[in-house]
């Protein structure tokens, strides 16, 4: 079988199935900006980017929140192509999240580990309120180690890509949600 790392970035579009239009993640962002706003009202709040996925999430929402923000970013690598591992830090936020409200944004929750694990991290880093929300939820139906405070759309228990989401380091920039096509 070809190394999947190898593979072509259409190859990856061929093979995958249209789960979400961009319109209908439009709605979702439009859904979870005005949730997060209902939540914070005019709260000034730390957005805490969960790179690399988060950062469409992150982009998406800085436009459409209407309250005071400063932006930090942590990155956490945990998948291997499609298998899930354990949790590499890569880079920790620079800023002292002591006192402060955190909403952490990510792509997806998938079986949790990753969020989880940033949560813990804001927790024991003394802040004074943690926000979750990710643009998606992995319907897998396993028992999580956390729920999200705010979830965009749920998405089918495959392999997914686009909107932050990659399948072998590709598509992060599709506005639409596919997934992979089952073998
Ligand atoms: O709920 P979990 O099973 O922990 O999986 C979710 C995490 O997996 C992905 O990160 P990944 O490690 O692939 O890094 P990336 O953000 O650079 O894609 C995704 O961005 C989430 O952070
Ligand atoms: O289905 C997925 N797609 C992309 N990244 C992911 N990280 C965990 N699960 C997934």
């Amino acid at each position: 079988m070809q190394d999947p790392n190898t593979r072509s970035p259409d190859y990856w579009l061929a093979n995958s199935e249209l789960v979400f239009s961009a319109d209908q993640v439009t709605h979702a962002l439009d859904q979870i900006a005005q949730a997060l706003q209902a939540r914070l009202a005019a709260q000034p709040i730390l957005l805490l980017c969960v790179m690399r996925g988060g950062l469409y999430l992150a982009g998406q929402l800085m436009q459409r929140l209407q309250l005071p923000a400063r932006l930090d970013y942590l990155q956490a690598n945990r998948y291997h192509g499609t298998a899930g591992s354990d949790i590499v830090w890569a880079r920790l936020p620079e800023f002292d999240l002591s006192g402060q409200t955190v909403v952490v944004l990510d792509d997806i929750l998938d079986e949790g580990i990753t969020l989880a694990a940033v949560v813990q991290h804001c927790q024991q880093a003394n802040a004074k309120q943690v926000l979750t929300a990710v643009l998606t939820e992995k319907d897998n139906g396993l028992t999580k180690p956390l729920q999200a405070d705010v979830v965009g759309l749920s998405v089918p228990n495959r392999y997914v890509f686009g909107c932050g989401m990659d399948v072998y380091g590709w598509w992060r920039n599709l506005p639409e949600i596919r997934a992979l096509k089952e073998s």
